[in-house]
């Protein structure tokens, strides 16, 4: 708000707002005619000599707010403070260009009319005038002259402008004033013109002194929205950002990265990681000494006791990188042919860390595909331990958990518990539990049951009872369902210690899901209590993984699964052969292929294969396989020694008693070894004729099914009666311990058993010492199936013999994918055997044998 001055005549004093405006009325020549603008407002100005009419007799000082009086405009600007800052200025720009329109239009109409209504007063008032003194007429009062006085200092701009708009404002006057007039009222306009001119001139003024008034005005206004506006922005806290100091560059150039210098590298195309695209490669006939690879002396002594002279090529590249002797610890992944030691490889240094720790706590989970090879890899672990025990180190504890017993059994093996009264410790879990039950994710927990028990099974059954669980075991070695089942339900089951993971036969387990045991397991490693998985003796803290297969899968995305850290893959290959194979064959496997005209009588091929003196050249040595029976002459005569010695230990005998099982079979198969050394010798001196089934080789025949197996096996002791004693089956149909006692008889000379017919459930890692002859009666599924079966023979640097019946309509996969196929690394051709065709009384006699089997299966069927 602001008052405008205009002085009243002879010095009168401005009237306050709120004085009497009859004071007004004292002097006719102080007489102000108030005019409302558009805006409503109003505002006095001075017509000389003017008289003073009822809207005259306002105040001359007049208050022009900022709002207006009229309740409209009041209510739109109280809307536009409400609105956002950017929008209110936003609208009032707007409505600011709005109103000067409407303002130059209002502007234009007004002050014709306002000029007219002057003209028609100055033309009374000249009237009257003219009767009173002609000198007062033409000068201006003196308060008028101030009044312009002072708004040209407030103004101060446009006064040319004003004088354009004046003559403007006097020639649309002329035409406008009085268009009625006669043209000779028209010809006395002329002397009348100067008078009129000033009295026009005088409207102009006052027209620009509203014009002035107005834009006063809005410069007011504006300031006043200004201060408004930087007001609102303190109060609502924002701060305007300081403009950042410009940086002043002259003409100097700017400057410029180093040109970059052209790489000298050569491009690569390879895909793969390099510790996969060229891996640690070691020739299959290295052999070292223990001791030179970092095991204790005494330990080498009692495996050298064992049978285990020197070690194997993959244990010579593996042991130094899984040893403390490794100054980079990381992940390994074995690529070797069967029989080639993988399991000491791994087993050695494990349990060589673990007899550093003092308590028991599960360190080492080691998952294999079946039941069969779990037993197997027990007791490897079980030699290792008893190599490492003594001294300062401790016995490790070694477990299995394959399914073959109640689940509440086998957790009696694996956790102990304790129970103990300590109520602030109950307390506490009882409040961990608690509020670990309303979490989200227990809520179905919550919804079963309220027994917080459930949660936390340490918390005991009564008050203030904590029970406390000890693993029993230093090694767990499981099939991954079972696993799962122990992760899931074994109180007090924990894999938060686990500090080695071995994953043998890793290409089977990583391609199947078996529960989900990965994820599952991977999941658990994710929990790290504070040097909880710290190796005392290696500057490595985490879960190193070892995976291993004779035909490890390269799939990355497989092996990624597994977060592998700093990995390294060790590759067996011949010394010679450079070739690049997806798979290896061991060096001493010969391979036949037995061609099968008919694929009808295919039974009576493979007996006659069996009868034949094919299987017996097999037996025999020929000039490479001489070397090596005498290599294992040598080692059985070794062995046997080490035999006689290890019974001496006491020590041995001692842990015979916990590990009762193992400790037999690895008896039996020292003395197995021995056996089969002279059947072997025996057979040197045996003539090269067809032989009798009392001279049957030994011979795991590989079927495509359970059901083919044991149709087989029925149906040749049809045909023969007399192999009845000599021919088993092991498919897993076989209840576990039928299948143990199976395999323990096939590997004791002075049993019958010389055949067993299989399913491919012991295609994989089985090892049967000695065996010399594999036979694939029913084709592979793979060529990695393949590799496993055949692999079952020709183990630990021994010879041995694979052949497989081939049907004329399965050749042509057999020697593309297999007998020539690039993906196979071998040392010796696949040779091809002939069967003599049938004769007719075979064939009569074969198929009686059919229909025997036929009526058989129809009587068990109807059973
Ligand atoms: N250093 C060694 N000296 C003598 N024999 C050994 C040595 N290392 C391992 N063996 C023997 O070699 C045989 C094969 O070992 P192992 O079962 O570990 O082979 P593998 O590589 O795991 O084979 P697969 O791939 O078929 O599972 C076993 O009978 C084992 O006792």
């Amino acid at each position: 708000m602001y008052a405008r001055y205009i002085p009243p005549s002879g010095g009168q004093k401005p009237l306050r707002n709120n004085e009497d405006s009859s004071a007004t009325k004292q002097s006719p020549a102080t007489s102000a005619a108030t005019t409302t603008n558009v805006d409503g407002l109003s505002y006095s100005r001075y017509i000389p000599g003017a008289k003073p009419t009822q809207q005259d007799a306002l105040p001359i000082i007049q208050r022009f707010d900022d709002e207006s009086n009229s309740a409209t405009p009041k209510r739109k600007r109280d809307e536009e403070e409400q609105l956002p800052v950017s929008e209110n200025i936003k609208s009032k720009k707007s409505k600011k260009e709005k109103r000067n329109n409407d303002l130059e239009e209002v502007e234009s109409t007004s002050k014709g009319q306002r000029v007219k209504e002057s003209m028609k007063k100055e033309k009374k008032k000249d009237k009257k005038q003219r009767n009173a003194s002609d000198d007062e007429d033409d000068e201006p009062t003196s308060n008028e002259s101030i009044s312009h006085q002072q708004e040209a200092d407030v103004d101060g701009e446009d006064d040319g402008a004003h004088d354009e708009d004046a003559d403007m404002a006097d020639e649309a006057l002329d035409s406008e004033s009085d268009p009625e007039a006669s043209p000779a009222e028209k010809q006395k306009k002329p002397p009348k013109r100067e008078k009129k001119k000033k009295s026009q001139g005088a409207d102009v003024e006052e027209a620009q002194e509203e014009e002035d008034d107005k834009r006063h005005k809005a410069v007011f206004e504006r300031k006043a929205k200004s201060l408004k506006y930087s007001d609102m922005i303190k109060e609502q806290g924002i701060v305007e950002e300081p403009e950042e100091p410009a940086e002043l560059h002259g003409l100097e150039p700017l400057p410029q990265p180093e040109p970059a210098a052209p790489s000298t590298a050569k491009p690569t195309y390879e895909t793969l990681p390099p510790w996969l695209a060229s891996p640690i490669r070691v020739s299959q006939d290295t052999q070292t000494p223990f001791t030179d690879l970092g095991i204790l002396p005494k330990a080498a002594r009692f495996l050298e006791q064992k049978g285990y002279t020197e070690a194997f090529a993959v244990q010579t590249a593996a042991l130094p990188l899984l040893l403390p002797t490794n100054k980079q610890p990381g992940d390994l992944l074995v690529s070797a042919a069967t029989g080639s030691g993988k399991t000491l490889a791994y087993a050695l240094p494990i349990v060589r860390d673990l007899s550093n720790s003092v308590i028991t706590r599960l360190r080492c989970l080691v998952v294999l595909p079946t039941r069969e090879l779990v037993k197997q890899a027990q007791e490897v672990f079980e030699l290792c331990a008893k190599a490492y025990e003594g001294e300062d180190r401790k016995r490790v504890r070694i477990g299995i958990a394959i399914g073959n017993q109640s689940l509440a059994s086998e957790q009696d093996i694996l956790v102990t518990k304790e129970t103990r009264y300590d109520p602030e410790t109950y307390k506490q879990l009882e409040e961990e539990a608690s509020s670990k039950s309303t979490s989200e994710e227990d809520l179905d927990e919550l919804l079963t049951s309220s027994d917080t028990r459930r949660t936390n099974p340490r918390i005991g059954p009564w008050q203030g009872q904590v029970i406390d669980f000890h693993s029993k075991v230093d090694i767990l070695i499981c099939t991954p369902g079972r696993l799962v089942e122990h992760i899931d339900q074994t109180p007090g089951f924990t894999l938060s210690y686990i500090r080695w993971l071995v994953v043998d036969e890793a290409d089977k387990l990583l391609a199947q899901s078996f529960q989900g045991w990965l994820d599952v397991v991977l999941d658990k490693f994710k929990v790290n209590h504070y040097g909880a998985r710290d190796f005392p003796d290696m500057p490595y803290s985490g879960v190193r993984k070892i995976l291993l297969s004779a035909t490890l899968t390269r799939d990355l995305s497989l092996l990624n699964q597994l977060a592998l850290k700093r990995p390294k893959l060790i590759v067996l290959e011949s010394g010679s052969d450079v070739q690049v194979a997806e798979h290896s064959l061991p060096d001493l496997l010969r391979e036949y292929a037995v061609r099968v005209h008919d694929a009808n009588l295919k039974p009576l091929y493979l007996l006659d294969l069996l009868r034949s003196r094919h299987m017996a050249i097999g037996n025999d040595a020929t000039k490479s396989d001489k070397a090596a029976e005498e290599q294992s002459d040598s080692a059985s005569e070794t062995s046997s020694d080490d035999s006689s010695s290890s019974s001496d230990s006491d020590s041995d005998s001692d842990d015979s008693d916990t590990t009762s099982d193992s400790d037999t079979s690895s008896d039996s198969d020292s003395d197995s070894d021995s056996d089969s050394d002279a059947d072997s010798k025996s057979k040197e001196k045996r003539p090269r004729s067809s032989l009798s089934n009392s001279q049957m080789p030994r011979a795991l025949i590989f079927t495509k099914s359970n059901e083919a197996a044991l149709r087989l096996s029925r149906l040749l002791t049809i045909l023969d009666k007399s192999l009845a004693t000599q021919i088993s089956t092991l498919t897993s149909t076989t209840p576990t311990s039928i299948r143990r006692k199976t395999l323990r008889a096939f590997t004791t000379p002075s049993s019958p058993l010389r055949l067993i017919i299989a399913s491919d459930l012991v295609a994989r890692g089985i090892d049967i010492p000695k065996l010399p002859h594999v036979v694939n009666y029913d084709l592979p599924p793979s060529v990695a199936g393949y590799v496993h079966r055949v692999g079952r023979t020709a183990r630990a640097g021994r010879t041995g013999c694979a052949w497989t019946l081939v049907g004329d309509g399965e050749s042509g996969w057999f020697w593309g994918k297999i007998g020539k196929g690039a993906g196979v690394k071998r040392a010796q051709k696949v040779d091809r055997v002939m069967i003599e065709e049938m004769n007719e009384d075979r064939i009569e006699e074969y198929e009686s044998a059919l229909e025997k089997l036929g009526k058989e299966a129809l009587e068990s069927r109807k059973r």
